[in-house]
């Protein structure tokens, strides 16, 4: 193992992924982590290994020690998390903060002492500031205040971010973060109040199509921008990055195209085949005005997304139908 100056810069060993590296998927079976799942084993990986947080709580700090000496994975996705829509971060404030501070510095921590040859770390847009200039470029880290509905989990997500910083410097680690932008496909959480907003809709419409409403409630003003990636693009993107990309801070994952919430609403009833009236909620909170993401850094490596925002729409559809 190198040893590494305090500027932060690559001194970590560089190894590639075999098809029988240990690799150690934290949170298989959340929408996130089942893509990163279907794409390895689409890619012929033999050696992956998943636990449910039943069978290993992350925030567990002996639970999870146990689990990386005993395991000893080669390659770690840090794809567990608490995760949430506006609200449910704004609700359970504490929550975002504890677990998903936790869960992070055990699996970062345990995957120092048990030599993981290379860690991702999933951060979000939201680390960056309420009002930085569009599109979010990457050093816009911790130039600014922070969105006050999801401050709790973007701090969490901000301390991940430099606390693999932090082991790449000090102990010649080579952990990586990469900040998708928001997501939606297979394995969605459709909670009415809890979820995120694109399979909210997706949930509001269908129920309203099929009880005949004449009027669907859309939180908020419906002017927020936002821009969405599907998970199967995302996973491709954590796969291709996994490889190839080996270096200090941060870079975002994203389609660098973005859309109104009531535009995104419209898609999704033209997509659900509603036909009736929306109706804005003011009462509930906006969030951030706008979250584009600048995905130069990306697209310069040789990566860009696949699935467009309708096409993926029907197949997160589909999905959401198959479920209920
Ligand atoms: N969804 C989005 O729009 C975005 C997500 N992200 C990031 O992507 C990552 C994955 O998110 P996503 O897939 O959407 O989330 P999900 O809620 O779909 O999945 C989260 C997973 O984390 C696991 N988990 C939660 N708590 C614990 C715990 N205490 N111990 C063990 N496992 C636990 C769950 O395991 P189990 O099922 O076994 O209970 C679950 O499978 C997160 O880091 C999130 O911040 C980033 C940007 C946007
Ligand atoms: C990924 C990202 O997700 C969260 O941030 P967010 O982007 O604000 O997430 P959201 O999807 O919940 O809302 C987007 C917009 O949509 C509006 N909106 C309309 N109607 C519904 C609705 O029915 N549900 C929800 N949730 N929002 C709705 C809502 O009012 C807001 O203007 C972070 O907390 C954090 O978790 C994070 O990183």
């Amino acid at each position: 193992m190198q040893f590494s100056s305090h500027d932060n810069t690559t001194n970590a060993n560089i190894y590639q992924l075999e098809k029988n590296s240990k690799i150690y998927i934290a949170g298989h079976r959340g929408m996130v982590g089942s893509a990163i799942y279907r794409k390895l084993q689409k890619e012929d990986f033999t050696n992956i290994i998943t636990k449910t947080s039943s069978e290993l709580d992350l925030r567990n700090q002996q639970a999870v020690a146990d689990f990386f000496s005993t395991e000893q994975p080669d390659y770690v996705f840090l794809a567990a998390a608490k995760v949430g829509g506006i609200v449910a971060n704004n609700t359970y404030r504490a929550d975002f903060l504890y677990e998903n501070l936790a869960i992070q510095n055990n699996v970062i921590h345990q995957s120092y002492l048990t030599g993981v040859k290379k860690l991702m770390f999933l951060g979000s847009s939201c680390i960056y500031p309420k009002l930085a200039p569009q599109p979010l470029k990457e050093e816009y880290l911790l130039t600014g205040l922070l969105e006050e509905t999801n401050e709790p989990y973007a701090m969490a997500k901000i301390a991940g971010i430099k606390m693999c910083d932090a082991y790449r410097a000090q102990y010649g680690c080579n952990f990586i973060s990469v900040m998708p932008t928001n997501l939606y496909g297979y394995n969605d959480n459709y909670h009415p109040q809890n979820s995120h907003v694109l399979p909210a809709l997706i949930r509001r419409f269908d129920e309203a199509k099929k009880s005949n409403a004449s009027e669907v409630v859309i939180w908020g003003s419906g002017t927020p921008m936002r821009e969405f990636l599907f998970a199967d693009d995302l996973a491709a993107a954590c796969y291709f990055l996994m490889q190839t990309y080996n270096e200090p801070h941060l870079i975002n994952i994203g389609t660098g195209e973005d859309l109104t919430i009531k535009e995104l609403a419209l898609t999704i009833a033209a997509v659900v085949g509603y036909k009736g009236e929306l109706n804005f909620d003011s009462t509930k909170p906006d969030g951030t005005p706008r979250k584009l993401m600048d995905v130069s850094k990306l697209h310069n490596l040789g990566w860009k997304h696949q699935i467009e925002l309708k096409e993926g729409l029907k197949l997160a559809y589909q999905d959401y139908l198959s479920k209920i």
